[in-house]
C-alpha cells in the first residue's frame, strides 16, 4: 500500500538506485587540495555540503520562515518535515520553498540575507572548504536553493564572483512561493550552461549522486564528506578568529540553529517559556532582591555576581551618588545589577518601550540624544543618588564593546565600572528590526539564561576629569578596563552603525514610536 511505499522510499531516499553501482568514493577528499599557486584558477562548488558543514537546507529555510516571516510559517514548515522525507528532490525544494516564501515581503527577505543568516553561515563554514575557496582567484557557487538566500553571504564575506541559485516568482513587494519560469537550478546543468566550452579548474561537493555529476565537470573535484565535518567537529570548523571579517552585529530572535529536532524542541518550549518568563519578570518586580534572585534562580536563572564590595561602591559625597558604568547585553543589565547589589537604582535609557518602562522594577529616565539635555538630566540624577548609564547606548550580542560615549566622564568622578555578560540558548532578548517590547519576555523565555556581573573598582581620581583627564579618555580607558575583564575587543562602532547595519536605519527613536 501507500504508506509501505512511502517507507520503502524514505529507507532508501539518498541511495543510489539498484542499476547504479555502489561506488567507493571517487574523488579525493578536500583535505587533499593543493593550495598554493591557485590564483588563477576557477573553483565552483554548492554552498550547502560543500562550504558549509552540512548539506542539509533545513535550518537556513527555518530561519527565513521564523525570522522574515512568522512564528506561523515556521510551524508549518515544522509540520512539512513530516512528509518532506517521502518527497524527491525537487519536491522537497518546491515544498519548502513554497511554505517559506508564499507571501513574504522581498524586503523582509533581504533583511533576514544582510543581518540574520550570515552569522549562521559562518559558524557552519568548513575549514578546508574554506581555504581551498579563499585561495583562488575565481569563484561561483551553484545551488538550488533560491540565489536571495545566499547571494549576500557569499558575495559580502566569501567574495564569491557570482552566484547561481534557484530564481523565485515574484508579485510586487511580495514573493509568490513559486519558482521562476527556469525552475529548480539543477546544478550540473547550471554549470555546463554557464561555462559553455570552458572547463572549471576545481569542483566541490559531497561525496552524493548530485554532487557527483556537478564536480565531475570540473578538472579537479574534491569531495566535503558529511561524516568528516562530522567526527572532526572541532577541527573542520572555521575558527572565529579567521572569519573572512568580524561578525560583531547580528539580528533576529533565534540563538540556535533550527534543525528539525531543535525546532521542535523549541516549539515544546515555548508554552512552559512563556509561563516562566511571567513569573521571572513577576518576581523582579513585585518582591525583594534577595527573594526575587533566590526564586529566580530556581527557575533556571544563572546569575553570578563578582567584585560585591559594599566599600568599592559607597559615594564620598553626601549629595552626589555614584555612577555605574555599565556595558550593555540586554535592557536587563541596569535591573540585574541594581539586584546584585541590592539597592535601587536610577537608569537611563534610549529607546527603550512604553512597556518595559512600566514592567521596569527600577526608575528609567529617557535620554534624548541632545548631549546639552542629556548633561542636564544625569546631572541632576545624580544629585538625588546612584545612577546607572550603558554608555553604548545600544546592545551588542558578540565579544566587543561599542564606542562609549564621552558624556558621562563629564559628569562623575565617582565612577564604577561595570562588565556585563549575558548567555542563551533559544532566544536573543534584544532586537534591531523587531518588536523591542518584547526583548524581556524573549531574554526570560531562555530554559537557563546566564548573567554574569562583575563590578570593577571605583575609578581612580587622576583617571578621571577632575584630574585631568579627558572625557573622552576616561571614556575609552574605562572601555578598555571592561574589555578586558570580559575578554572583548573594543571598537569605535557606534549605535548609527549598528543600527544602519541590520535595519538600515540610524537607530533615531521619535517619542511617538516609543509605544510599542
Ligand atoms: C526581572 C524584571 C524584568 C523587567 C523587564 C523590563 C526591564 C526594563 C528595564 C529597563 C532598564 C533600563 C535599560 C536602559 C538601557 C538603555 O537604555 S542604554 C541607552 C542609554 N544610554 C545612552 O544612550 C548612552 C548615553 N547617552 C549619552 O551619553 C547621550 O545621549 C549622547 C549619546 C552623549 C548624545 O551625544 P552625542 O553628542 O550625539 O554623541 P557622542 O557619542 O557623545 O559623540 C559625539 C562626538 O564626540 C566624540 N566622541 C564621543 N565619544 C568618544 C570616544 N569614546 N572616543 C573618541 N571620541 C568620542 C566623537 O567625535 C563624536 O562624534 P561622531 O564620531 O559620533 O561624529
Ligand atoms: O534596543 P537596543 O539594543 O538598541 O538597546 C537600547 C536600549 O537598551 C534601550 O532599548
Amino acid at each position: 500500500n501507500s504508506c509501505q511505499r512511502a517507507a520503502r522510499k524514505v529507507r532508501n531516499y539518498g541511495s543510489p538506485k539498484p542499476h547504479q553501482l555502489p561506488q567507493p568514493p571517487s574523488f579525493p577528499n578536500i583535505t587533499k587540495c593543493e593550495l598554493n599557486g591557485r590564483k588563477s584558477h576557477t573553483l565552483v562548488c554548492d554552498i550547502f555540503g560543500g562550504l558549509l558543514r552540512s548539506n542539509s537546507v533545513f535550518p537556513y529555510f527555518m530561519l527565513v520562515a521564523f525570522e522574515g516571516g512568522s512564528i506561523i510559517r515556521a510551524f508549518l514548515l515544522l509540520l512539512s518535515c513530516s512528509f518532506l522525507w517521502v518527497l524527491d528532490y525537487e519536491l522537497q525544494f518546491r515544498v519548502m520553498i513554497f511554505i517559506t516564501f508564499c507571501g513574504l515581503k522581498i524586503k523582509h527577505m533581504e533583511s533576514v540575507g544582510r543581518a540574520v543568516l550570515p552569522k549562521f553561515y559562518l559558524e557552519n563554514l568548513n575549514l578546508h572548504a574554506y581555504e581551498a575557496l579563499a585561495s583562488t582567484g575565481s569563484k561561483v557557487v551553484f545551488t538550488s536553493v533560491p540565489r536571495v538566500m545566499v547571494e549576500g553571504f557569499l558575495q559580502e564575506y566569501l567574495d564569491v564572483d557570482d552566484v547561481k541559485g534557484t530564481e523565485l516568482l515574484t508579485s510586487g513587494h511580495y514573493f509568490t512561493g513559486l519558482l521562476s519560469k527556469s525552475g529548480l537550478l539543477m546544478k550540473h546543468r547550471a554549470l555546463k550552461e554557464y561555462f559553455g566550452d570552458r572547463i572549471p579548474d576545481i569542483g566541490l561537493g559531497t561525496s552524493s549522486l548530485h554532487d557527483d555529476l556537478f564536480i565531475s565537470l570540473c578538472k579537479e573535484a574534491y569531495v566535503v564528506n558529511k561524516e568528516d565535518s562530522k567526527s572532526n567537529s572541532s577541527t573542520s570548523v572555521l575558527p572565529r578568529h579567521r572569519y573572512p571579517k568580524p561578525l560583531i552585529f547580528h539580528d533576529g530572535r533565534l540563538a540556535f540553529l533550527p534543525t528539525p529536532l531543535a525546532t521542535l524542541s523549541m516549539f515544546l518550549w515555548i508554552p512552559i517559556g512563556i509561563v516562566i518568563a511571567i513569573f521571572r519578570i513577576s518576581v523582579g518586580i513585585f518582591l525583594p532582591f534577595k527573594i526575587a534572585i533566590f526564586l529566580a534562580t530556581c527557575t533556571g536563572l544563572n546569575l553570578s555576581v563578582k567584585g560585591l564590595d559594599s566599600t568599592s561602591t559607597k559615594s564620598n559625597h553626601e549629595n552626589r551618588g555614584v555612577l555605574y558604568v555599565c556595558t550593555h547585553r540586554t535592557l536587563l543589565d541596569p535591573v540585574i545589577l541594581s539586584t546584585a547589589l541590592a539597592k535601587p537604582l536610577t537608569a537611563v535609557t534610549y529607546s527603550l518601550s512604553k512597556m518595559s518602562e512600566v514592567i521596569a522594577p527600577i526608575r528609567t529616565v529617557r535620554l534624548t540624544r541632545d548631549r546639552k539635555k542629556d548633561g542636564k538630566t544625569m546631572n541632576k540624577l545624580l544629585s538625588e543618588g546612584d545612577l546607572v548609564v550603558c554608555p553604548e547606548g545600544t546592545t551588542c550580542r558578540e565579544p566587543y564593546l561599542l564606542r562609549f560615549s564621552s558624556l558621562f566622564a563629564e559628569l562623575a568622578d565617582e565612577i564604577v565600572p561595570v562588565a556585563v555578560n549575558t548567555k542563551v540558548s533559544m532566544f536573543y532578548g534584544t532586537t534591531a528590526s523587531g518588536l523591542k517590547c518584547l526583548d524581556p519576555i524573549f531574554f526570560l523565555m531562555n530554559p537557563r539564561p546566564v548573567y554574569y556581573v562583575e563590578i570593577l573598582g571605583k575609578l581612580p581620581k587622576e583617571l578621571t576629569c577632575a584630574g585631568g583627564k579627558s572625557s573622552c579618555e576616561v571614556a575609552n580607558y574605562i572601555q578598555r578596563k571592561l574589555g578586558d575583564a570580559l575578554g572583548f575587543e573594543c571598537t569605535t562602532l557606534t549605535r548609527k552603525d549598528k543600527y544602519l547595519m541590520l535595519a538600515g536605519n540610524e537607530g533615531i527613536v521619535s517619542d511617538n514610536k516609543r509605544k510599542n
